[in-house]
């Protein structure tokens, strides 16, 4: 006998799920104070309960399964304290768990007293392994646990008037379970509850274990629906994620016609995890749907989170992992570079939002550009020259890109890490601005025009030419041409200056300016560059002209 097999179908016919689109939003439910605190190794304290409901209702969630109030005093005093305290909005739904154990149904019930309105959530395993093996009942003594557990409910709710109770019921292991037999037990439940007209009973389908493919969970949901007699449910979801499908199931699930869907805030949750509602939440949206929550805050939502429950999200966890929006290498970045600049117009071309890599735009999380592009060894020019861009705010021409981004390269396969953005300047300094031992550093400059001809500059310079002080003059037609003839008579190898480009960083009236220069060795044709800085444009480009030239001696 194999140890694993093939799951069976469900044998649905003529399924419609699939060509169902989500329009939308489910109704959301956080479980994240129940299955979410179950799992963790330290529960929350009751402090660290309310800051976490606290975020799950400025989130928006407007149903809270809040505990177990029958399993600890944490659970119960938690709940004590919302309702004695009158902490829960008008417009959001608290819920309890509690297993099909009468016994246990009026300590939940008292857990309860005074609470406007609440939804009582109980649970029994239907699958036949878990209801065999487990508790060791008969299908026929899971009815009467439900019948047994629905009267105790009702009777304690009757006892805590004016209070208005709802229910919900889960059949765990739901995908394990026969459907005729999910679908006859939650029939039963609906019909020993008898919900008032419009009133409908809470259905919460679990994959408890995610023991099936995405697709059969959402067979499983459309079929139910057909097969179920009731006219009062409301069919909810709640896919853990044993196999890493959780979303895929739920959200597949959705088009099923599933009306609500419990899930917990980055998977927070037994094993794997609950389905993680962020990411669900946000791939609806990415679809176009309303979804009732708002994740803009959601950085200081994850801060905040990850403290709470001392387990930060994976660095590549969708939306929140702090990688999430970042490139390293060349092509990813080389796409975001140019897309990002001109994303208004891509979004008018292509109707909706569209950037290469980046599937959503991060603003509407919290999130900003600003550590998207990363460099390593596996980076470009254009990731490169965005860096320098964006952190110097010089837009570096195309041929010195070329020349940086290999500069980089060596220094990020040198050090055998990831480059910060300060290493990146670093290096640009010692290649273009200063480059190291330097045999000629500029001390004065004047260039004035000539008396009778204004047009003609002057240009007298004071140097340290290996070592020595110069000092120079020549003439010509512009300052930086006058300042290049005074410099040819050193004893350095003939150049032709080949480009020359100044920009200003900042824009007010004392913005720097900043140069940029190339020159060509005559004789063997290299190309040096160098940048340059001042107040003065004249006095930038001189600058940038040693520099180069420094590169030129050094060659
Ligand atoms: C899939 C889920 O996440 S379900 C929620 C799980 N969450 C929790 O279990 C957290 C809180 N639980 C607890 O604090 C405890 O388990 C309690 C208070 C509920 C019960 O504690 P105990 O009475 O000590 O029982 P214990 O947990 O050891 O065993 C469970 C008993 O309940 C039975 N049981 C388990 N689930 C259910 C259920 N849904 N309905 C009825 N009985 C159940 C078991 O068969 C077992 O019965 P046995 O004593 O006859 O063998
Ligand atoms: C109690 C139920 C809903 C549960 O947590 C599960 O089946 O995973």
């Amino acid at each position: 006998m194999k140890k694993y097999s093939a799951i069976p179908e469900i044998g649905i016919t003529n399924r419609t799920w699939p060509d169902t689109p989500i329009t939308q939003a489910p109704r959301w439910c956080a479980v994240d104070l129940r299955d979410g605190n179950q799992a963790l190794p330290d529960p929350l304290t009751l402090e660290q309960k309310k800051t976490y409901f606290d975020i799950l209702v400025k989130i928006g969630f407007k149903e809270i399964e809040i505990g177990f109030p029958s399993a600890s005093k944490d659970d119960y005093d938690f709940c004590r304290h919302l309702i004695e305290n009158k902490l829960i909005p008008d417009d959001v739904m608290i819920s309890v768990l509690v297993p099909a154990r009468p016994d246990l149904v009026s300590k939940t019930m008292y857990a309860l007293r005074d609470v406007p309105k609440a939804t009582v959530h109980f649970y029994v395993a239907t699958s036949d392994l878990h209801r065999e093996h487990v508790l060791g009942k008969s299908r026929q003594d899971v009815f009467e646990m439900c019948t047994a557990t629905v009267q105790a409910i009702k009777e304690e709710a009757s006892k805590l008037n004016p209070s208005k109770f709802y229910l919900e019921f889960s059949p765990e292991e739901f995908t394990d379970t026969d459907l005729d037999f999910a679908v006859e037990i939650c029939d039963h439940v609906i019909n020993e509850w008898q919900p008032a007209e419009g009133e409908q009973v809470i259905l919460n389908l679990p994959a408890t274990v995610e023991r099936r493919p995405p697709t059969h969970y959402a067979d499983m949901i459309e079929l139910f629906q057909r097969k179920l007699k009731s006219t009062q449910a409301i069919i909810s979801l709640h896919a853990h994620n044993d196999m890493g499908c959780a979303v895929a199931s739920s959200q597949l699930a959705i088009q099923a016609g599933a009306h609500r869907v419990e899930g917990t805030l980055f998977g927070q949750g037994e094993r794997s995890g609950n389905v993680d509602l962020i990411t669900l939440v946000l791939n609806l949206q990415y679809l176009g749907v309303d979804t009732g929550l708002d994740f803009s805050d959601l950085m200081n939502i994850t801060e905040t989170i990850s403290q709470l429950t001392n387990m930060p999200p994976h660095e590549r966890h969708p939306y929140v992992g702090s990688l999430v929006f970042s490139a390293f290498s060349g092509s990813h970045q080389d796409a975001i570079h140019k897309s990002t600049l001109k994303k208004d117009a891509l979004m008018e071309t292509f109707g909706r939002w569209k950037i290469p890599y980046l599937h959503i735009d991060p603003a509407d999380i919290g999130r900003e550009f600003e550590n998207l592009i990363r460099i390593n060894s596996q980076s470009g020019k254009g990731g490169i020259a965005h860096i320098i861009e964006k952190e110097h705010n010089i837009k570096l021409p195309r041929f010195v890109q070329i020349d940086f981004a290999k500069r980089v390269q060596a220094y990020a396969e040198a050090v055998s890490r990831e480059v910060s953005t300060q290493e990146v300047w670093r290096v640009f300094e010692e290649a273009y601005i200063n480059p190291k031992n330097a045999n000629l550093s500029l001390s004065n400059y004047w260039p004035y025009p000539d008396e009778k001809h204004p047009e003609i500059i002057n240009a007298k310079i004071e140097v340290l030419f290996k070592g020595k002080k110069v000092t120079l003059e020549a003439r010509d037609n512009g300052p930086i041409s006058a300042f290049v003839a005074a410099l040819k008579q050193l004893e350095i190898p003939s150049f032709t200056l080949e480009h020359f480009g100044e920009d200003s960083i900042g824009d007010s009236a004392q913005a720097e300016a900043v140069s940029c220069i190339s020159i060509k060795n005559i004789t063997d044709e290299n190309v040096f560059i160098g940048f340059g800085y001042h107040s003065n444009i004249n006095q930038a480009a001189v600058r940038a002209i040693v520099a180069a030239v420094n590169n030129l001696l050094n060659q």
